[in-house]
């Protein structure tokens, strides 16, 4: 057995006997959330875990990700010329960028599901449109017609909470003044930041706070620096495998697009996302991707 997959396994372990329990004495799927930084593995833990459940475990498991509850292109492009000054909105990726209608329907019909009603799973292709990415015509969606146990739901932001206006003001100021890891948040206007942190409000509100989850998985590290060679690392495995990838300063860009909300929300997540202790596993990661401690909140 390779050491993540002992690392997925002893992390389940820790949240099992819960997820029976609550199996037990609720109808509805249990949510399972699944958050952490750029290529820190969401969607390898996911799978995983959708396996371990279904086959060893006996609870029919099915995984959705954030990536595949985006708005339609030109939802996108009409969001983004909203405000184009807005640099946290030039691609896809923020909250905001997620058509949050769309994704409380599909959480409230699972949430209703009894099974042979077939619940439509939206998708998302990042490759149409040159990678800008268009969702999938809904009759492409996979169908499901079984009422699933547990639904492993994954996604960057998973787990952000929004700040006060005051905090993300003073965020920022910290930014500016050199006392955050990275600094990222002083690379943008206020505004801009609000923005995205009303977006984010919204999202709570209506498909992604406390109360529409059951469990959480939060895969971290202590130094927010690793996020940027663990993707670097990935692009040149890339271009190694196809030829072709992002440059260097290309993947910089593309993970100093992310830091911002690291930066903002984190500190929240860490100290823990549900009231109610038990419920939540911090894994944190060391700097080669193996686990260096796991917390349980
Ligand atoms: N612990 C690990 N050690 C080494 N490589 C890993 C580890 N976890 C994942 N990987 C590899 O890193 C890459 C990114 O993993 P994955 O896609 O699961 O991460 P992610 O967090 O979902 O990424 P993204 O944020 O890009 O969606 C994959 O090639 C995966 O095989």
């Amino acid at each position: 057995m390779s050491p993540l997959e002992s690392s997925i396994r002893r992390v389940l372990n820790l949240l099992l006997p819960k997820i029976h329990s609550l199996h037990k004495s609720s109808p509805q799927p249990i949510i399972l959330g699944i958050t952490g930084l750029q290529g820190s593995g969401k969607s390898t833990w996911a799978s995983l875990i959708v396996k371990l459940l279904t086959s060893e475990h006996g609870l029919n498991t099915i995984t959705i990700s954030l990536d595949d509850l985006y708005k339609s292109h030109d939802d996108l492009i009409a969001w983004r010329e909203k405000d184009s000054r807005n640099k946290l909105y030039r691609t896809r990726g923020q909250p905001g960028t997620h058509d949050e209608q769309l994704a409380a329907q599909f959480f409230a019909e699972l949430r209703g599901c009894k099974g042979n009603d077939a619940l439509k799973i939206p998708r998302f292709d990042k490759s149409k449109f040159n990678g800008e990415g268009d969702r999938v015509p809904e009759e492409e969606w996979p169908r499901i017609t079984t009422k699933p146990d547990v639904v492993v739901f994954e996604g960057w932001c998973v787990g952000f909470q929004p700040l006060s206006l005051a905090d993300v003001e003073k965020k920022q100021q910290l930014a500016s003044a050199g006392k955050l890891p990275v600094n990222t948040p002083a690379k943008h206007k206020l505004e801009h930041l609000l923005e995205v942190n009303e977006s984010l409000k919204k999202y709570c509100d209506t498909f992604m706070g406390p109360q529409h989850f059951d469990f959480m998985i939060h895969i971290d590290t202590d130094d927010l620096l690793n996020v940027y060679r663990w993707r670097l690392e990935q692009e040149h495995k890339l271009i190694a495998a196809k030829g072709t990838g992002m440059k260097d300063e290309e993947v910089r860009a593309f993970v100093d697009g992310y830091m911002p909300g690291y930066e903002l929300y984190l500190d929240r997540l860490r100290v823990g996302f549900f009231d109610e202790k038990g419920k939540q596993v911090r894994v944190v990661l060391d700097g080669e991707r193996g686990v260096d401690r796991v917390e349980e909140l």
